[in-house]
């Protein structure tokens, strides 16, 4: 338990990282919820390292995720996900952007809870709508209607998402807007860390 008195003066980013402590931020959504790009400023605000395990996965693999998808098909993209997200939560405290479908696989689910405190950007259907229909980069909606797809992907995740530690509405707000209802989350969490 940590019952030091916070000084009136501590910045939320402050008071966040102090929450946060050794832990890592992780965070999980689907596709367009925001996870790297409030994930990467969010690290910025605490002062800690950023990594975005779709980009790491890119990186050790050199190819993209769509070419992985289509050499190995989608089982082989999750293990490799999964060794690629046991190392980067080996130490903290760091923020990861885990790719969409991560927190669903079970393998990966566990890894992510064991690494650190998680936090959901959930958003509605026209709003995940709207940021992914401008690329055409992933692999699981090249459908022949990718927002239906979208949809019953949110039917199926939005409840494994929902055992998320925190919760945060993804909207069209200012993505600064976005960091500091991340960082009042953390910083009124009440889950302990583990020693
Ligand atoms: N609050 C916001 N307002 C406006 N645009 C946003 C906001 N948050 C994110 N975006 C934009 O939405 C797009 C998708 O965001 P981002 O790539 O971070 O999603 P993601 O959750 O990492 O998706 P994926 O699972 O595909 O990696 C980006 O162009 C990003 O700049
Ligand atoms: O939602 C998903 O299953 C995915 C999301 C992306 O971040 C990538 O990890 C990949 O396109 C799979
Ligand atoms: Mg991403």
């Amino acid at each position: 338990m940590n019952d030091v008195t916070e000084p009136v003066s501590a910045t939320l980013a402050e008071r966040a990282k102090r929450a946060l402590g050794r832990r890592n931020l992780i965070f999980i959504g689907l596709m367009g919820a925001g996870k790297s790009a409030i994930g990467r400023m969010t690290a910025q605000a605490l002062g800690v390292p950023f990594v975005d395990s779709d980009h790491e996965i890119e990186r050790v693999s050199r190819m993209t995720i769509s070419e992985l998808f289509t050499a190995y098909g989608e089982e082989e993209f999750r293990a490799l996900e999964a060794r690629v997200l046991k190392r980067l939560l080996r130490s903290g405290p760091r923020v990861v952007s885990t790719g969409g479908g991560a927190y669903v696989n079970e393998r990966s689910r566990r890894q992510i809870k064991k690494g650190g405190l998680t936090v959901w950007l959930n958003a509605e259907l026209e709003v995940l709508w709207e940021r992914v229909n401008k690329r055409d980069t992933r692999p699981l909606l090249k459908t022949e209607n990718p927002k239906q797809t979208l949809e019953n992907l949110m039917r199926a995740r939005y409840p494994i998402y929902a055992e998320a530690d925190l919760v945060v509405l993804s909207r069209d707000v200012k993505k600064e807007t976005m960091v500091e209802e991340v960082l009042a989350a953390i910083a009124d969490c009440k889950k302990a860390e583990t020693p």
